[in-house]
């Protein structure tokens, strides 16, 4: 009995002293970051214990903060605290972001990434994949997707789309009243993925939430961004006990059915007769179940699947926002939405659909498009983790680390635009950006927009089209707010009256 007495003690002792190592080594640890972390700009609010994530309410809040210091101090980056426990490195200069994107650095990983949230939802898509070798596979077999070849025929379901949008904009503006924007356009935006990605052509324009697909993919952005915004539910032991955690699970399980079918009923297809590929016009899904890698394996549904999903909640929320900005942009400088009309007017002339060839001549246009990617950072911040210790600005960050990239400031850092709150397309014909890293909406280096020429003609599309038939008016008695949230959106909307030109 002493025996077994002495032998639990002896246990408990080791294991008391497992346990007081193991937390000097977490007290090294931590005061190793302390040290680094010493002379890196902090932001005006922070509490020892609950860091910065706690102090703001909202995370406009984090932008805002950081603009305020980078006006103030010019700083080119910050370190922000998740409880007091870990740091968040937020590079926010061409120099420091440089340094991050430069090598091909991971996307965040484990409880409070960025993309770790996303994960149930788009799996090891393109998007929220670590890196690796999986990814450099996945991305050269994506790649072929979007070449131009690909992409020239889907001006045609650009124009179709535009149709639609373009007659409920009609009849929702009959009676002289405003009408709120952002929603028309994302359903629209949502539509030409679906066409594009899947050719399906589900009316979801017109039945817009009564349409279950489009009501689930505006769910799981909702509990996305809720869920990121509050470190509380990122165990997912304590996430999925929660009802929006289970509603999150089962809307992901009716998106992932719903691409499976069309997957599945598409494979069988093109097994049954390979011709008619050759004969319609090839969408995404054509190209990703014919893609082969180097040893002539193809991708499985499952993978399909996730790159399916990605392409849908990395391409159509992101085109709406940058969409709807435009028109708003438009509404508020007539001067410069005047000019656009002539050029269109002057390409165009009587058509009412652009051709490719089209798409190519809008020189002003594209200078507009340029200026609403910058004023209204489409994209306002994406996060990486360190694969390898790194330096910036002279410290040397540990492997591991995680950063933010606030596009959103960059854009609007006096030392690199001049008069950067003023909106003036023409700052992108007079100077060329000098540092490449100062304007980057679609990122940059290996991991930048695979999507952004898709991305560039439906904006060239939809806002031609817009501007050819509508003198565009800002509501005045409506204030309209940036909110940056994954992309950036209007916190109550855009509110616009349209008025046929014709009239
Ligand atoms: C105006 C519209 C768009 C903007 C501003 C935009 C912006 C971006 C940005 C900033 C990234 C980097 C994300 C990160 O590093 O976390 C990205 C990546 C990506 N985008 Fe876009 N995007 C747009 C439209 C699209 C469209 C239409 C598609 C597909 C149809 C698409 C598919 C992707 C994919 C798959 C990635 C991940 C690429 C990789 O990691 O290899 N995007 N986009």
């Amino acid at each position: 009995m002493v025996e077994v007495v002495s032998l639990v003690t002896a246990l408990l002792y080791g294991f008391v002293a497992v346990l007081l190592w193991k937390f000097i080594l977490v007290l090294i640890e931590y005061k190793h970051v302390l040290d680094v972390t010493r002379h890196i700009p902090k932001l005006k609010y922070h509490h020892p214990v609950w860091g910065d994530y706690f102090m703001m309410k909202e995370i406009g809040d984090y932008h805002k903060w950081l603009m305020e210091d980078v006006q103030r101090t010019g700083a080119k980056w910050h370190v922000l605290w998740v409880l007091f426990l870990y740091p968040v490195y937020s590079v926010e200069h061409p120099d420091t972001i440089k340094a991050i994107l430069k090598s091909s650095t991971s996307k965040t990983k484990g409880v409070g990434g960025a993309y770790t949230v996303l994960e149930p939802w788009l799996g090891n898509g393109l998007i929220t994949i670590f890196g690796g070798l999986k990814w450099e596979r996945n991305r050269r077999l994506l790649t072929p997707a979007f070449h131009f070849d690909i992409l020239r025929p889907y001006v045609t379901e650009y124009n179709q789309v535009a149709d639609i949008l373009l007659a409920k904009l009609a009849s929702a503006c009959k009676m002289g009243q405003s009408i709120e924007i952002c929603s028309h356009v994302t359903l629209a935006t949502l539509d030409t993925l679906l066409r594009c990605a899947l050719s399906y052509e589900g009316n979801v324009q017109d039945k817009g939430d009564d349409h279950p697909y489009v009501s689930a993919v505006k769910t799981l952005s909702i509990l996305v961004i809720e869920r990121f915004m509050n470190p509380f539910l990122y165990p997912d032991f304590v996430y999925y006990r929660t009802k929006n955690g289970k509603k999150f699970l089962e809307v992901c399980d009716y998106v992932h059915e719903f691409a499976m079918k069309i997957i599945g009923s598409r494979r069988q297809a093109l097994a049954e007769n390979p011709d008619q590929v050759r004969k319609r016009r090839l969408d995404f899904l054509d190209i990703l179940l014919t893609a082969r890698d180097e040893n002539g394996q193809g991708m499985t549904d499952e993978e399909i699947r996730q790159e399916v999903d990605t392409f849908m909640f990395a391409g159509h929320d992101t085109t709406s926002s940058a969409i709807y900005w435009g028109i708003y942009a438009l509404g508020k400088y007539p001067e410069v939405q005047e000019k656009v009309y002539e050029e269109i007017t002057a390409i165009m002339g009587e058509k009412t659909s652009l051709d490719w060839e089209d798409l190519q001549q809008l020189r002003y246009l594209n200078l507009v498009i340029k200026e609403n990617m910058r004023m209204f950072s489409t994209v306002p911040s994406i996060s990486r983790q360190l694969d390898v210790p790194t330096v910036v600005e002279g410290v040397e960050l540990p492997a591991g680390s995680r950063i933010d990239i606030h596009i959103d400031t960059v854009n609007h850092r006096s030392d690199i635009w001049q008069d950067p709150m003023e909106y003036r397309p023409e700052r992108f014909e007079e100077a060329n950006i000098e540092d490449p890293y100062s304007y980057i909406p679609f990122s940059i280096g290996s991991r930048n927009c695979i999507g952004k020429n898709f991305a560039l003609n439906e904006q060239r599309v939809v806002l031609a089209r817009i501007v050819q038939r509508f003198r565009i008016k800002v509501d005045p008695t409506h204030e309209v707010h940036r909110f940056p949230d994954l992309i950036m959106k209007a916190k109550t909307g855009i509110k616009l009256f349209l008025e046929e030109r014709t009239k």
